[in-house]
């Protein structure tokens, strides 16, 4: 009998997703080797400190700090460092060495994708990274084979496990911003530093990677409008809670078709409520869920963990027996199409409903102002509330459709009112009409 062929795998750091994916690859490596055609050996990992004490029951050998002799043994390389240096210039030698790469790094994708694509594509290696966007789902390969014969209208999601973490326990346990991130860090949920989660940044590396792959456009980071969660107060949480709604961090990828008919992509991130109806609203924990409508096949969903070391480690190792496969059998890597190249729609031109918090002056022909400077700004009234306390008055006011440049000028405007004594919060409202 032949003696199965052996592929070598070089992995690239050990926190909580590289050590999940080493440990699954040792227990399962007979299956792996059944479904690959080839047997996958793991020949080392590469950490920062070989020798520290780890909570794991990898072989101890296999551990280095030489990243660079090791990926010269490896015909495939799993980078899940995360970060920008040393991954791109490991990947890029991985590449250049002839090895193929799996990776899950959205921040490095995002901000330097083009170029690692077209040294993939130049070499003929293949570039995998189904577990940088939403974790352990499957949507880019959705997105770029199934979906390959059909026109993406919209992306919309929420594509971060930690921010939906927090935002749920605010909504349903009343726990504090600063407890709830404590928790999601301890599940494995957060980036090694989580700025680029509540701020944001990281949806804002997932909507990029996105709006790229549905509409066949190189879109970049800058283009894509980012608000993170930590100017949403629990005040806001839960006057959004008892008006029937949610506050959940999205990214929205949207094609969009001028009156002439020229089109064009809009990419955005921030929170918005949502109403407790809309399926988005249930979406719990660190899962995550992205919509995504086509033409054709109309709306889908995809739902499941977004976030989590094992939970990620499933769709790093579905890329790397992938991966495997067409290794064995010879060919090319699949290229990324960007053919499209359909033109950046700036964030001024987005069009939506926004909830509007004001603290008002209680006294007569205050209300009458704010209704006339939002009739100045053409931006239309849908709901009004108000609550009073002393010579004080709140107002929340719901806005039917307006663009993000009329509602700018309106704030603007509204904040050098004599009728408001403070513009106290700005929330989109998306899922409704
Ligand atoms: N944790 C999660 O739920 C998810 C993570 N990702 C991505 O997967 C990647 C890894 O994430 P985690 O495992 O959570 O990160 P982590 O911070 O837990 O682990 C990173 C590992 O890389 C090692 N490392 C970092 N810089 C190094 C260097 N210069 N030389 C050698 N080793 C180095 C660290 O020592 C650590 O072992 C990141 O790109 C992250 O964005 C993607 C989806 C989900
Ligand atoms: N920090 C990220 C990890 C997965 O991409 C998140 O919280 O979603
Ligand atoms: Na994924």
């Amino acid at each position: 009998m032949n003696e199965p062929r052996i592929v070598r795998v070089a992995l690239l750091g050990a926190g909580s997703v590289g050590s999940q994916v080493a440990r699954l690859l040792l227990e399962q490596a007979d299956t792996f080797a059944q479904r690959a055609g080839a047997r996958l050996e793991l020949v080392g990992i590469a950490v920062r400190d070989p020798k520290r004490k780890r909570d794991t029951d990898l072989p101890a050998e296999l551990f280095t700090d030489d990243a660079e002799t090791l990926i010269l043994q490896a015909d495939f390389v799993i980078e899940l460092m995360g970060g920008i240096e040393p991954a791109r210039t490991l990947i890029t030698q991985a590449l250049e060495s002839g090895a193929d790469v799996v990776t899950a790094n959205k921040a490095l994708l995002a901000n330097h994708g083009p170029e690692l694509f077209a040294l993939a594509e130049r070499v003929g290696a293949q570039l995998h990274y189904e577990a940088a966007v939403a974790g352990a789902i499957p949507i880019l390969r959705p997105l770029r084979e199934n979906l390959a014969g059909d026109r993406i209208e919209r992306v919309l999601g929420i594509v971060n496990g930690t921010t939906n973490y927090i935002l749920d326990r605010m909504h349903t346990k009343g726990d504090s911003f600063e407890e709830s991130l404590r928790i999601a860090t301890e599940l494995g949920y957060a980036e090694a530093d989580p700025t680029a989660d509540i701020e944001g940044f990281d949806a804002q590396h997932k909507a990029a990677i996105l709006a790229s792959i549905a509409f066949h456009t190189n879109v970049k980071l800058e283009d894509v409008y980012c608000e993170g969660i930590t100017g949403v107060s629990i005040d806001q949480i839960n006057d959004a809670k008892r008006a029937g709604f949610v506050v959940k961090l999205l990214a929205i990828c949207e094609r969009a078709v001028e009156a002439s008919g020229t089109e064009s992509v809009s990419a955005r991130v921030y929170p918005a409520l949502v109403p407790e109806s809309h399926p988005l609203a249930s979406v719990h924990g660190g899962n995550n869920a992205v919509f995504v409508e086509s033409a054709a096949a109309g709306s889908l969903m995809f739902y499941g963990a977004g976030a989590g070391g094992v939970e990620t480690a499933s769709a790093v190792l579905g890329d790397l027996v992938t991966a495997a496969r067409r290794h064995v059998l010879g060919g090319p890597g699949l290229g990324e199409s960007m053919d499209a190249n359909l033109p950046h729609r700036p964030i001024s031109e987005v069009d939506t409903r926004f909830q509007i918090a004001l603290a008002v002056t209680d006294e007569p022909g205050a209300l009458a102002k704010i209704a006339t400077t939002f009739a100045e700004h053409a931006v239309s009234i849908a709901t009004l509330e108000q609550t009073n306390d002393g010579d004080r008055a709140s107002l929340v006011i719901v806005t039917h459709r307006a663009t993000e440049g009329a509602l700018q000028a309106l704030v603007a405007a509204l904040e050098s009112s004599s009728a408001i004594h403070e513009v106290q919060g700005v929330l989109r409202v998306e899922g409704s009409n």
